[in-house]
């Protein structure tokens, strides 16, 4: 075997993606980042390699895979606003599934087979168990759920068709940021509750939306299962060595399995910053479950992989480091 095989990263200059390429040069890899920086950032991908096109681009995907020839292609690159896919699904099925099958095709060309997909909680819908195992019925409720299960179900197709094994991970709240505060979380705009709560807390915002405060939750409001970066990311890295030894095709949910509370977040991000952070009752976003938990007993057991950061206010004190910097930079 070549003795540092290539990854493509697909969606390398994103949030998760650009974490990614850093964790599998750490560990012997060669990255290659893929992104359009439609919404991804080149200072992401500071030292490695970036290729700058659209995955969905047959020709340009094509140069790629002939040029670096990869032991497998990571997917990172998506659309992931649930809100926005209910207005522009096109935008979602163009994006999320249209561009993928290009990607999946121009890999079968060029002999890449083995791919590791960024899924989602959203594929379950509204939960009728909690925690959430990989078996519990999938019926999304909005595009982007709809748009990744598509993908999923391709991903078997193209198994039993052309051999080209995949796994697929089944995120549930991506948070966090790389420990050494270099890498983080940037999205324009930005929806998602840690890094507004934290925008709050460093004067970017004046207050915080808590969406319901009436859901059928412990404390009124909704819970989700907050997962760490870096701990995403190492179990990316377990999943291609499993696929590399040979693993068939299959899904895992990511999550640590402990819900927080929008209370919870915000109280914590109270105490890591230690600003009031004035927060304001809003109505439920539409679409939102009230819990979304993860069973991930399979991907421990299977990958031979644990979250690492556990702990809410350990997510949260590595977000708080990165958006101190975010607004350093803009201040300077
Ligand atoms: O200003 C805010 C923002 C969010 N929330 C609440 O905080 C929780 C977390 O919301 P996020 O927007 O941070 O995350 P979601 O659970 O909505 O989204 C996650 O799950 C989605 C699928 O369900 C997509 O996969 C998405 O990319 C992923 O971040 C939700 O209960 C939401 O209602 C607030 O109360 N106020």
């Amino acid at each position: 075997m070549d003795p540092t095989p290539t990854v493509i990263v697909a969606g390398g200059a994103g949030y998760i993606g650009s974490h990614m390429v850093r964790m599998l040069r750490e560990n012997g890899f060669r990255p290659v980042a893929v992104d359009n920086l439609a919404t991804g950032h080149r200072d992401a991908v500071r030292g490695d390699e970036l290729r700058v096109g659209d995955i969905g681009d047959r020709a340009f995907m094509a140069s790629v895979l002939r040029e670096t020839s990869p032991a497998c292609v990571m997917h990172f690159a998506a659309s992931s606003l649930v809100g926005e896919s209910v207005g522009n699904p096109g935008k979602y099925w163009r994006n999320n599934l249209v561009a993928t099958l290009n990607l999946l095709d121009t890999m079968l060309e060029h002999g890449v087979r083995q791919f590791i997909f960024s899924s989602t909680a959203a594929t379950y819908g509204n939960p009728v168990k909690v925690p959430i195992p990989e078996d519990h019925p999938t019926q999304p409720i909005n595009p982007y759920g709809h748009s990744k299960l598509a993908v999923e179900y391709a991903l078997r197709d193209y198994d039993q068709a052309h051999g080209l094994r995949s796994i697929s991970l089944r995120y549930f709240n991506a948070a966090g940021a790389h420990p050494d505060g270099t890498l983080g979380e940037r999205h324009e705009p930005e929806t998602h509750l840690i890094p507004l709560v934290l925008q709050v807390a460093s004067g970017r915002r004046a207050s915080i939306s808590r969406f319901g405060s009436q859901h059928a939750t412990p404390d009124g409001s909704c819970l989700r299962d907050y997962i760490h970066v870096q701990d995403l990311c190492a179990a990316h890295l377990a999943a291609l060595r499993k696929l590399q030894s040979g693993a068939p095709t299959t899904v895992y949910n990511l999550g640590t399995g402990a819900g927080a509370s929008v209370n919870e977040v915000i109280d914590a991000a109270r105490r890591v910053t230690g600003h009031p952070i004035p927060m304001r009752d809003d109505p439920p976003r539409a679409g939102d479950p009230p819990v979304l938990v993860a069973d991930a007993a399979r991907a421990r057991a299977e990958l031979g992989w644990a979250p690492q950061y556990q702990d809410l206010g350990t997510i949260i004190e590595h977000a708080w480091q990165w958006e101190r910097r975010v607004r350093a930079a803009q201040a300077a």
